[in-house]
């Protein structure tokens, strides 16, 4: 079994799970934060400060990695794992998400999807089979079904449809997926923001047996409460030995709102990104450290965080780094965020363990948001 999903306990207060993930790569807690590494690279981090800050598995975009440097030449590199020196797990997507809202997109019909490259321009095209080709050629622990997220809003029509496709297209994986043994195959429910479609589409996808199930089309734009709906008629048509993966969600409330709903896996570009322009997730709250108001504070980032950046360095010497735009800036903010979210998570396990999520929720978001969002 490539991986295999062991439940510990489920939090009395919230119906939260606590379990772990067991992979060819290392065991991972859930739930989990994964740091994403779009271009084979967590932006600034070394695979040593990442290991550091104790994250056992990170994203990978097959898109990407398939325009440049090609994916046979990570094959050649002896996949993900070699070419980026990381000895923990890596989970790939499958390349759909980014072709719809990355390449400008030609068409999308039942064989796959023609796009253009948003890099040379050139004409190129993905199917289900070249998906799986490229992610069995990456050799990531876990791989993703190749789907289509819909657009948001979308007429009911529009997602009906494009979830029968996914539905085709997950059994085209299935049947192109060349190393189920050592590579995990996760399928992905759609469905849109229509709850009869959501929970149909979950029936579809679990009816095939798979290692693992992810939420997708969800943070599309729709309003927080819409996707906490959407989650709360998904998870529970999903099997409880099985992990849950929200795509693409990563800001505190989130995590801890989608965790209270039954998800157990969580990534999300936000903390990297808005490192590089020096906004910061910290324990009272948003800390935009570019702000001239921190031009002489010599206190740390964060005053209850233990990170590399917070015991070394002052507010007013990241300010100055940023505004400098100087390299190191971004590497301290990147690293301080993505401890931050890595601590948020044990602390939300540490919750569920002692059966009290709702009211760490209740006092985390009180601190965090300053009211009670
Ligand atoms: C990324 C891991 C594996 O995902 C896939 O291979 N396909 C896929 N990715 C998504 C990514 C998303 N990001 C957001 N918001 C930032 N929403 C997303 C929705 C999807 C989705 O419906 N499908
Ligand atoms: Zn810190």
């Amino acid at each position: 079994m490539a991986v295999r999903y062991e439940l510990i306990k489920i939090c009395k207060q919230t119906g939260a799970r606590l379990g772990r993930l067991h992979t060819p790569h290392g065991t991972i807690d859930t739930p989990v934060f994964m740091p994403v590494g779009t271009q084979a690279t967590v932006k600034t981090m070394s695979p040593e400060e990442l290991k550091e800050m104790g994250s056992g598995i990170i994203l990978s975009n097959t898109y990407h990695l398939f325009l440049r440097p090609g994916h046979e030449i990570v094959k050649e590199a002896g996949g993900l794992h070699g070419f980026i020196n990381w000895d923990r797990a890596i989970l790939t997507d499958s390349g759909g998400f980014q072709v719809f809202s990355l390449s400008d997109l030609r068409k999308i019909e039942e064989e796959g999807v023609s796009f253009r490259s948003h890099l040379s321009g050139q004409p190129l095209f993905i199917s289900p089979e070249k998906s799986i080709e490229i992610q069995n050629a990456l050799g990531a622990d876990i791989i993703m079904a190749f789907d289509e997220c819909p657009p948001y809003p979308a007429e009911r029509r529009y997602v009906r449809d494009s979830m029968d496709r996914t539905h085709r297209w997950l059994k085209r994986c299935v049947g192109a997926h060349q190393r189920p043994e050592d590579q995990a195959l996760f399928g992905i429910v759609q469905g849109g923001m229509y709850k009869d479609l959501r929970q149909e589409s979950a029936k579809q996808i679990t009816s095939v047996e798979l290692p693992g199930y992810a939420i997708g089309g969800l943070s599309v734009g729709e309003s927080k409460d819409l996707m906490y709906e959407m989650l709360e008629v998904t998870t529970p048509l999903l099997p409880q030995n099985k992990p849950r993966y929200l795509m693409g969600v990563g800001s505190p409330d989130a995590l801890v709102e989608g965790v209270i709903r039954g998800v157990d896996m969580f990534d999300c570009v936000l903390p990297t990104r808005i490192a590089r322009n020096g906004t910061t997730m910290t324990s009272q709250g948003r800390v935009v450290v570019r702000n001239a108001k921190y031009a002489r504070d010599f206190t740390p980032l964060d005053p209850e965080c233990d990170c590399y950046t917070c015991r070394n360095y002052s507010r007013a010497y990241l300010r100055h780094l940023i505004k400098a735009d100087e390299t190191f800036g971004i590497r301290l903010t990147t690293y301080h965020n993505l401890y931050f979210l890595l601590r948020l998570m044990e602390q939300i396990r540490q919750a569920i363990l002692e059966d009290r999520l709702q009211d760490f929720r209740d006092a985390f978001f009180e601190k965090y948001y300053g009211s009670d969002e």
